[in-house]
């Protein structure tokens, strides 16, 4: 294990106290809370007029590496929703480029990978990262944090197994059937593939950690393609690995993916201590697929937006009535926000949920 992929165990950060009584942290710690603290994944982004103003121009990756901006498009949805937590504006393939990776993020697309990785000679692609490789990272964190106060920032990664899909086939995919292939015909280049990317993940949220972040979020959106005896014996290994790495902070771990009821237990085992719960599965059945000694984040399906606020109430008293017997609830939506979402049915929603639970 290289020097800093190694737990630190320091003392938390002027930021981690300065947020550690904020909803959102003390949900996450499953402390009793004001009200439930509310965020949501793609917060920032496309469904933000004032998002594509600034992004006007300038390609999605490039704009993950000027501070300013970075700084900016995170804080647009605080400002506009009054949302609980801030996530740091970036993208899970964010740390590959930094260590040289050959891809870009196409519009509509997403990731694409000029040279797939598929054999032992194409794990040479892979190097440690360092902090000096994305120091506008730490800029854009001491921006934020100096900007939001109590209000937590959310530091982000893609899990192993997500991150690997990409490289392995070399851009977003229905059925992954290469990383399937590697995963099932190789065994051990897919376990050293994965360990390298855990490394990786490791040091990329270390960086965040270090830098201001009061909670991670590990991002293992394409998960659910597994079955749990495949994730136990090929991914949580990995995934695992990178929890570990960071437990020594102190700082809540947040985990998720889309598709993954039959996957919760082992995803809350692999170390998180928040679960994130897709809209497929009610909160308290998700609740007990965990087990005890976690919060669960979630759920709302991010379609029901585009219906009537009636109804969006209606389905949002569903998900506050599964979680009323949680340790720990954080409401997000199921994924991520829909680009075309009308954002004041976001602010509203922010507003019903906190009038809602108020205590
Ligand atoms: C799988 C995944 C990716 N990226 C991410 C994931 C995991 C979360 C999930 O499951 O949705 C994570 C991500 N990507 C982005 C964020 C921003 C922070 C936030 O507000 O949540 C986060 C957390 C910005 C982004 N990442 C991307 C955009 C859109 C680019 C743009 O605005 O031009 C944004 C705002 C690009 C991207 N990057 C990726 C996809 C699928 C896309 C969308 C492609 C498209 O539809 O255009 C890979």
């Amino acid at each position: 294990m290289s020097a800093n992929t190694e737990a630190t165990g320091q003392q938390p950060s002027a930021t981690i106290e300065a947020t550690r009584e904020s909803a959102f942290i003390k949900a996450c710690r499953r402390e009793p809370v004001p009200h439930t603290p509310v965020w949501f994944m793609r917060q920032a982004g496309r469904s933000l007029p004032e998002y594509l103003k600034v992004r006007e121009g300038i390609p999605m990756l490039e704009s993950c590496m000027r501070p300013e901006l970075v700084a900016e498009i995170t804080l647009q949805p605080v400002r506009r929703h009054k949302v609980d937590a801030a996530i740091y504006f970036s993208d899970i393939v964010v740390p590959l480029k930094a260590i040289g990776i050959d891809l870009d993020i196409k519009p509509g697309v997403g990731p694409v990978v000029a040279n797939p990785i598929r054999s032992r000679a194409d794990l040479a692609q892979l190097r440690d990262l360092t902090p000096d490789d994305v120091s506008y990272v730490t800029e854009a964190i001491g921006l934020l944090t100096a900007e939001l106060g109590s209000t937590p920032l959310i530091g982000f990664a893609g899990a192993p197994f997500t991150l690997a899909s990409y490289l392995v086939e070399g851009g977003p995919s229905r059925n992954h059937e290469h990383t399937k292939a590697l995963m099932y015909g190789d065994p051990q280049l897919w376990a050293d593939l994965l360990d390298r990317l855990a490394e990786i993940t490791s040091a990329f949220l270390k960086v965040q950690i270090e830098a201001g972040a009061s909670a991670v979020q590990l991002f293992d959106s394409w998960v659910g393609a597994l079955a749990p005896a495949d994730y136990r014996r090929s991914v949580m290994p990995a995934s695992k690995k990178v929890f570990d790495a960071v437990a020594g902070y102190g700082v809540p771990r947040i985990h998720f993916g889309v598709g993954t009821g039959e996957l919760l237990g082992l995803m809350g085992e692999a170390g998180a201590d928040v679960v994130g719960v897709d809209w497929r599965v009610p909160l308290d059945e998700a609740a007990r697929r965990v087990g005890p000694g976690k919060a669960l984040q979630g759920n709302l399906d991010p379609a029901i937006l585009f219906s009537t606020p009636e109804a969006v109430e209606v389905k949002t008293r569903e998900v506050l009535d599964a979680a009323a017997g949680l340790e720990g609830h954080v409401f997000n939506l199921g994924h991520g926000v829909l680009p075309t979402t009308n954002p004041d049915a976001l602010t509203r929603l922010v507003d019903h949920v906190h009038t809602q639970t108020s205590k």
